[in-house]
């Protein structure tokens, strides 16, 4: 048997195999571009029942030289778990069909659940080109991988880009509904507050939901100027603006979500130190409530690993990180709080509360 440095043929073969899978990886999302510019999940969702491949052609008016292509596409993203191929009867004869998974599903345009926005986000050229700039990222101190790709900061880039920064607030919003699902089920964490401020809380869609399940509580969603001003409120919502570095708005509890995961420790020690004067001066037992990743290799799935890690290198990018626990208790600690308490929020993130 033959051996490259003393790897035998069938080592290096499966290396091959891994490479060349990670390689490709990048159509793996334009795959996903795909379906949703082509609104192929709404398009079986419509159809209210699984649909074969002459009738998607058809709706999609794809040119014959090209439902081969369409074939290939489709068959793919089955085997991946994004259609499921099933086997239907019609006019006496069996034929195969395409029908929505809980991933494909949840790229229906029209469902209140929906991460299209989400992949339209992430899938724009302005954040995924900017993976060609690594190698120079890395290499410059401080500077993030969008100060050298857009030539600003990221969050400075949406403020002077509103169509770019209204499709960032509509994909966060969607991941908001996504993770509601399971706030739904955390009643008890808000149980006992009379106001909460959401800090980084988008155009409010977590404030919305949290302020509708309780009436009695009042709600801010604190953010920048520019994401909040033309936002109305309702008689337990409103909308402030402002910068999270400098103050914020006083209340029993704070809740950061998917917002420290985009900051440096530095950083994150000083919007949690000021999460601390805005709950501390209440005079009650305030908390700080914080739904991020909590990396746990020894625990996890590989694939749950595998996703949290890979967040982790794309917050890597603007200087950012995903924390394990202990990176997470030493922020705490030089913050000043006391205690904290981490449960399991949904398949990747976790509620933190943390106690002054
Ligand atoms: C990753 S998004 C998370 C949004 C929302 N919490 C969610 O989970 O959908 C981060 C949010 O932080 C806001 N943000 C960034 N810098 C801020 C600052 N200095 N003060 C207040 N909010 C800020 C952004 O505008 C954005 O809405």
């Amino acid at each position: 048997m033959a051996s490259i440095n003393g790897r035998s043929a069938n080592e290096m073969f499966q290396g091959q195999a891994l490479l060349y899978r990670h390689l490709y990886a990048f159509i793996d999302s334009m795959c996903l571009k795909w379906i949703v510019e082509l609104r192929i999940p709404d398009i079986i969702h419509n159809h209210a029942k699984p649909i074969t491949l002459p009738e998607l052609v058809s709706i999609l008016q794809i040119p014959p030289t090209k439902v081969g292509q369409v074939q290939s596409l489709m068959r793919y993203l089955s085997h991946n778990g994004f259609f499921e191929r099933v086997r239907i009867h019609e006019n006496f004869e069996e034929k195969e069909a395409y029908a929505l998974t809980a991933a494909s599903e949840l790229l229906v345009k029209s469902s209140e659940l929906s991460l299209a926005p989400m992949v339209e986000c992430v899938l724009d050229p302005t954040l995924s080109d900017s993976y060609h700039h690594l190698k120079k990222w890395v290499h410059q101190e401080d500077v993030t991988l969008f100060k050298i790709s857009l030539g600003s900061h990221f969050w400075d880039f949406l403020t002077k880009n509103p169509a770019y920064n209204e499709s960032f607030n509509d994909a966060m919003a969607s991941d908001s509904q996504i993770s509601n699902l399971a706030l739904r089920d955390c009643k008890l964490v808000f149980e006992g507050l009379e106001s909460i401020v959401d800090v980084g809380g988008g155009t409010g869609t977590t404030a919305t939901i949290i302020s509708q399940a309780f009436p009695n509580l009042k709600c801010i969603v604190f953010d920048r100027p520019q994401v909040v001003h033309n936002l109305s409120g309702t008689n337990n919502l409103a909308f402030v603006g402002g910068d999270m570095f400098s103050s914020i708005p006083k209340a029993d509890a704070v809740l950061l979500k998917w917002i420290l995961h985009n900051w440096s420790d530095k950083d994150c020690v000083k919007i949690l130190k000021n999460c601390k004067e805005a709950i501390s001066t209440n005079g009650k037992k305030g908390k700080v409530i914080i739904i991020d990743v909590v990396i746990n290799e020894n625990q996890d799935q590989h694939e749950v690993t595998e996703l949290k890690l890979l967040m982790d290198v794309n917050m890597a990018c603007v200087n950012g990180k995903e924390r394990s626990e202990e990176e997470w208790m030493k922020l705490f600690k030089e913050a000043g709080f006391q205690g904290y308490k981490i449960s399991p929020l949904t398949g990747y993130l976790s509620l933190i509360e943390i106690y002054p």
